[in-house]
């Protein structure tokens, strides 16, 4: 059977990237979605603003919704200091396998865990399964209708504490009225919208960036 748009994806990792570098696995996978097949990564001029808040947040603990690919994965990860833990969960056991390998390939798996399953199911588990209490940094990058009830069941869990960042991918296109609405309009964030375009096209979308106010 003719092979998957990820796996494909994952090729051109192995046939074109340098083994152990996250930077030039990342730059292969953005010509690859330019130039060979699009695909719904966060992209590189996206992938700028979501390194900017990462390298300003330096977290201690990180989760990551949606892996699909890994490709966000890496750009997170690669800029964590040793010692911090990058948490994401995949729902899709095909993305979740080609996303293992190139995160692999990147050499960054010590920083990495890759969860399968709903987020809605694991994120009530994170603290059995992680001892995780707080995160520090969640960027929202999966099912588009459950960044809102996502975020409603990270603060139930009492896994947000006063100064979490949240940045949320996709807020224009495909875009999340309800979560986008809630996030700036609740007194419990201070929401902020970086304005870019959807990956590798000309289209507008951007991130949101909300800060936890406890
Ligand atoms: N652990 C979990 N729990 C729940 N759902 C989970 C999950 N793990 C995965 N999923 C399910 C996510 C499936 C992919 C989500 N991302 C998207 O759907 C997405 C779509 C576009 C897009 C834009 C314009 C177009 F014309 C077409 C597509 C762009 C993006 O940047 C996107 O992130
Ligand atoms: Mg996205």
């Amino acid at each position: 059977t003719r092979s998957t748009r990820p796996q494909r994806l994952l090729r051109a990792v192995q046939k074109k990237a340098i083994k152990g570098d996250p930077q030039s696995v990342i730059s292969t996978i953005d010509y690859f979605c330019r130039h060979s097949e699009w695909a719904m990564n966060v992209g590189d001029e996206k992938g700028v603003i979501l390194d900017s808040v990462v390298c300003e947040v330096s977290p201690s603990t990180a989760l990551e919704l949606g892996t699909y690919c890994g490709y966000s994965t890496v750009r997170i990860a690669r800029l964590l200091p040793p010692g911090t833990k990058l948490i994401t969960l995949e729902f899709n056991p095909d993305y979740a396998a080609v996303a293992r390998q190139i995160i692999e390939y990147s050499g960054l798996q010590d920083k990495i865990c890759l969860v399968e399953g709903a987020s809605g199911d694991l994120i009530p588990k994170m603290q059995e399964l992680f001892g995780i209490k707080t995160f520090d940094f969640v960027f929202l990058d999966h099912w588009k209708d459950r960044y809102l009830p996502d975020i409603k069941l990270l603060e139930e869990c009492q896994l947000l504490r006063k100064g979490s960042i949240l940045l949320a991918d996709n807020v224009i296109c495909p875009g999340t009225p309800d979560y986008l609405e809630y996030v700036r309009n609740s007194p419990r964030y201070e929401s902020k919208y970086f304005k870019s375009h959807l990956e590798y096209t000309k289209v507008e979308d951007g991130l949101e960036k909300s800060v936890f106010l406890g």
